[in-house]
């Protein structure tokens, strides 16, 4: 018992950056159901516990379906505000000195919320929250993978007048949703457009859908980074080019345990990664969804796969090697990360 008690102060101790966190997967239903009825929008659900026993899923669609019921409520800058103070909060006590938050702009402005709505209110508990506590945020605005090329552009073409105001935030572009079916190939050229404005980029792949699609995010949207990827382990020479080139994926277990990528924990295949020297970095995806925050996620791997301190501290060290902050502050987090290895 002392011993667990030791390795959850050593987890929540161990300076983390978080980044693969949908900040609509952080609203917890009892934020739901408040955001409801100050909106006054319907609900299919009674109360708060016949929505959270909904979260019974079978796949990445049929989280999907709710995910998006869930983001309904959101309707004010203040809605966005909450929601993302109440993430930060929540991963400031699991010791996460640096998140970057996707979001999904195209899920609100089809219902006719504002795209300057969205931002100013993430974007607001973000910059309140690194000057109270230190805690810093990045944003990746991400694209629905189910929407069309068309789509993904209007909302690059929406948002690119807001570039200079949330500069201090928003760095990078990302691609989330449905992935089977909707391959790299289909955001080649918005992601292009991305990079040709200096955005760095990351996409989800490889999490239900082939090892291919891994390597086509790489050679064909130039992400920097692979959301998931645990599939890739399917193609030998793409898991030693992820080695090679020290390519991060942001791999999320307790997600990939909930949506049935893996059937147990003790058979996922993050261990086998990390041993193998891939940049493998762990994360919560949509924690109100999955069952748990990101240092759940830590307790969950370090239990079912017996890994070691020093293990754990690889993978806190290499979420932050993985991280677009600056060098300098790397440099800072990876010292406190190793005085704590030893
Ligand atoms: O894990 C995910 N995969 C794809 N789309 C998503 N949108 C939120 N979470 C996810
Ligand atoms: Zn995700």
């Amino acid at each position: 018992m002392i011993h667990h008690a030791d390795l959850d102060d050593y987890i929540v101790a161990l300076p983390k950056a978080e980044l693969h966190l949908h900040i609509e997967g952080t609203l917890e239903p009892e934020l739901i159901f408040e955001l409801a009825q100050r909106n006054k929008v319907s609900l299919p659900y009674d109360s708060v516990q016949s929505l959270r026993d909904a979260y019974a899923f079978t796949d990445l669609q049929s989280f999907l379906n709710l995910y998006y019921a869930g983001a309904s409520v959101l309707i004010t800058e203040q809605d966005f505000y909450d929601m993302t103070m109440a993430y930060l909060k929540r991963a400031h006590a699991d010791g996460v000195c640096h998140t970057e938050i996707m979001f999904d702009p195209q899920t609100h402005t089809e219902r006719g919320v504002a795209i300057e709505t969205v931002f100013a209110g993430i974007a607001g508990a973000v910059r309140d929250m690194q000057r109270d506590t230190g805690l810093s945020s990045y944003l990746i605005m991400s694209f629905l993978r189910h929407l069309s090329e068309a789509s993904a552009f209007e909302t690059l073409e929406a948002a690119l007048p807001l570039r200079e105001a949330y500069d201090d935030v928003w760095v990078a572009i990302g691609l989330d949703s449905a992935e089977v079916g909707n391959p790299p190939e289909k955001f080649a050229r918005v992601f292009q457009r991305c990079k040709d404005l200096g955005f760095r980029l990351v996409a989800h792949a490889g999490e239900e859908g082939p090892a291919q699609y891994v390597s086509d995010a790489l050679d064909v949207l130039h992400v920097e980074r692979i959301d998931h990827g645990v599939r890739s382990e399917e193609d030998p020479a793409l898991m030693q080019r992820l080695i090679d080139e020290q390519i991060p994926l942001t791999v999320c277990p307790l997600s990939n345990l909930k949506l049935c990528v893996v059937d147990d924990m003790a058979e996922h295949n993050l261990a086998r990664f990390l041993r193998q020297g891939v940049l493998v970095t762990i994360n919560a995806d949509d924690p109100a969804y999955f069952g748990g925050y990101v240092a759940d996620n830590y307790r969950a791997v370090a239990k079912s796969l017996k890994l070691s301190r020093s293990e754990l501290a690889q993978l806190a060290d290499n979420s932050i090697v993985a991280s677009f902050l600056p060098i300098g502050r790397k440099a800072a987090l990876r010292a406190r990360i190793r005085a704590m290895a030893q």
